[in-house]
């Protein structure tokens, strides 16, 4: 890959690389775009292919949280960090520590929280090194683990596309197959469950699936029959680029709606579920609760607020589809729209200079 090439394509600021022998850290975070403010976005670990595979996560997911905070209505830009290693087996103190101490030398341009492979713990002890970090524990006055938080604004999300496909947003008797039964899917399907939706669940961790089918009935299928099944909606909940050549042709549900980041292996695939007549929720709109509720603690967290917030997200998610009837484009381009036109107006508009200018952090 070409690095600078591909940055000054989708114009991102800055690449950081971070590597400490002693804890084993080799961590990539990637600032996509600062205009709104500080760039937040979760920490991923995961055990990357290689190098490159990792570099261009780290990149994708970083823009996703430029766009997802933008349409969220959140003053914060985007960014992201992976780890490179195994969630499992390769964490350790010093390596958080480490992390930490890289994150405090950007001086605020970056702050981070949970992802895939990371928890409330490890937020705990990147805190012990830097302010930086959200989604610590609610002792320290925080908003805790995100994902329940996620979890409830892909529900209301889910509703607000259901409605717009089957005329009304009850998901009772409605077939949904959610794929990845993990923090927030799990949330997910109880708030499903409860709704009295009928769930269809895969997962390659077997516990994950089990809990599933123990306290919501729900059905297991095998992870590659996910996406052939006779459902209404087909909830993407594990890792991105699931909406792809192989498995479109395969999708019958009507409504795409999950918390997965990425979801569009490529935009095509969007421009192809749109001509098919499937009601898209476009991931970075659906899945932007858990961002909503650790931005609030940069203001002294209230979950009430919070929460209220994150209610939005049914209304965001409608407002993307209005848009995407207007204009008559897939509902990713006309999210891309909301925050692209929302980046641009604050670029224009932010042409003061204060000398005690407003920090994010000041009421912490
Ligand atoms: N946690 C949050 O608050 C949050 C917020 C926004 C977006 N997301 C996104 O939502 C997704 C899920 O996040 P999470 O926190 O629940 O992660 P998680 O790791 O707890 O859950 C992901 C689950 O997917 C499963 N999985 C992985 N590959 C799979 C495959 N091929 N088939 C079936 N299952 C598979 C894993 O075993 C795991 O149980 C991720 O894409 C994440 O980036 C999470
Ligand atoms: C800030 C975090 C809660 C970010 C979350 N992992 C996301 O992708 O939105």
């Amino acid at each position: 890959m070409e690095l600078f090439k591909y940055m000054e394509k989708y114009d991102y600021e800055q690449l950081v690389f971070c590597q400490d022998e002693q804890s084993g850290l080799k961590a990539i975070i990637a600032i996509h775009d600062t205009t709104l403010g500080p760039a937040l976005g979760g920490t991923r670990m995961w055990t990357y292919e290689n190098e490159e595979a990792a570099i261009e996560d780290a990149l994708r997911l970083a823009k996703g949280m430029t766009y997802k905070n933008a349409a969220a209505g959140l003053n914060l830009g985007g960014g992201k960090t992976v780890i490179i290693g195994d969630p499992r087996k390769d964490k350790n103190e010093e390596m958080f520590r480490a992390f930490g101490r890289f994150i405090q030398g950007l001086n605020g341009r970056y702050i981070t929280a949970e992802d895939v492979g990371t928890t409330v713990e490890d937020m705990d002890i990147i805190h012990d090194e830097t302010d930086y970090v959200t989604g610590i524990s609610p002792a320290f006055g925080s908003s805790g683990n995100p994902s329940p938080v996620t979890a409830y604004g892909v529900y209301r999300g889910m509703k607000a596309a259901a409605k717009a496909a089957f005329g009304t947003d009850s998901l009772e008797g409605k077939t949904i197959a959610v794929q990845g039964v993990g923090n927030v899917a799990y949330n997910l399907c109880r708030h499903l469950h409860e709704e009295g939706a009928n769930l269809i669940v895969t997962d390659i961790n077997k516990q994950s699936v089990q809990r599933a089918v123990e306290d919501f009935g729900a059905r297991a299928v095998d992870p590659e029959e996910i996406y052939t099944q006779d459902c209404d909606i087909y909830a993407p909940c594990a890792l991105g680029a699931t909406i792809n050549d192989d498995t479109i042709r395969q999708l019958k549900a009507k409504v795409i709606a999950g918390a997965a980041n990425n979801q569009l292996k490529e935009t095509r695939h969007g421009d192809q579920i749109h001509e098919m007549g499937i009601v898209y929720a476009p991931d970075y709109v659906i899945n932007a609760g858990g961002v909503i509720n650790v931005a609030d603690e940069l203001n002294g967290y209230n979950a009430e607020r919070a929460l209220k917030k994150v209610e939005g997200i049914y209304g965001n998610i409608e407002r993307v589809l209005d848009i995407s009837q207007r204009d008559g484009i897939p509902t990713y381009l006309a999210a891309d729209r909301l925050a692209e036109e929302r980046i641009e107006r604050m670029r224009r508009s932010r042409s003061q200079f204060l000398q005690n200018g407003h920090s994010v952090l000041s009421r912490r």
